[in-house]
């Protein structure tokens, strides 16, 4: 049922039509030392097509976020390697990754973690203030429209519901056109309803936008909005399931389940 192939590394186009937006190979990552070393990831490849939705499921402590972490950058591998592009994140010092996932990389998080000093408006355009870059003013209001916050951006994060919260950080995520975007949970602290909404904005950027989307998710119906699914388990990737139904899902956590007991 696996099929857990990578290709050869000089095979990757880097751009266009059935590129690869990001990759892991032979991935392990091993966290503490002695009685309290954890085996997080264990020797995982993954390929990240990209302008595609890929979801990462598995059971709790299967390495879904460090699997995310690694692709990001925001953790460094044990062994293995991360490719964002062409670019190998181990051939990086910290403040080249720095300058890279500012480039490249944007995240979305369960807690949405917004400033709260700052407006709507502020937070969007944060990492574009950052990298010292100025908005691209067409891209912001699309972006804002879209998103159905043009009537919200003078507001503080605490002013705004859960779900104009976690537009406002999907927003502040696609800004700077990032290559990928990795939303750990996204949906965790909205309610059904909303977070169907959320999942349906991300769907519009990527079906209209080509944008390369990673989500980790415990839920099944927001899995099954992905083009892929990933199944994790005890660190390793023990299934794929490519246009999933919530049936098939549910079908396959089941047995990833079986499999572990
Ligand atoms: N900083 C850390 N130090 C030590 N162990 C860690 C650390 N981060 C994660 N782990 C361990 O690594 C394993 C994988 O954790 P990870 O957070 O990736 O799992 P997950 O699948 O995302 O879980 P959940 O669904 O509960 O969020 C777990 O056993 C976890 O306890």
């Amino acid at each position: 049922m696996m099929t857990n192939q990578v290709a050869p590394v000089q095979a990757l186009p880097a751009s266009g039509a059935g590129s690869v937006a990001a990759r892991v190979v032979g991935l392990s990552k091993v966290y503490g030392s002695g009685s309290g070393r954890v085996v997080a990831l264990d020797n995982v490849d993954v390929l990240i097509p990209a302008g595609r939705f890929t979801a990462v499921m598995g059971p709790s402590g299967s390495g879904k976020s460090t699997l995310l972490h690694c692709l990001a950058g925001l953790d460094r591998p044990t062994n293995g390697s991360v490719y964002l592009g062409d670019t190998a994140l181990e051939s990086l010092s910290d403040s080249a990754l720095t300058e890279l996932r500012r480039r490249e990389i944007g995240f979305v998080f369960q807690s949405f973690n917004l400033v709260p000093t700052l407006s709507a408006e502020e937070n969007i355009t944060l990492p574009l203030a950052i990298a010292g870059r100025r908005p691209d003013r067409g891209l912001l209001t699309s972006l804002v429209n879209a998103l159905g916050l043009s009537q919200r951006l003078r507001h503080r994060p605490a002013e705004l519901s859960g779900g104009q919260q976690q537009r406002v950080a999907l927003a502040r995520a696609l800004v700077t056109r990032p290559r990928v975007v990795f939303a750990d949970e996204p949906t965790g602290n909205l309610d059904s309803r909303t977070g169907a909404e959320l999942l349906r904005l991300v769907r519009h950027f990527v079906d209209e936008n080509h944008q390369t989307v990673v989500m980790v998710t415990h839920d099944p119906a927001a899995a099954a909005r992905a083009d892929e699914v990933l199944f994790l388990a005890d660190g390793r990737l023990r299934d794929r399931l490519s246009a999933p139904t919530v049936e098939q899902v549910l079908h396959r956590l089941a047995a990833l389940d079986e499999g572990r007991s």
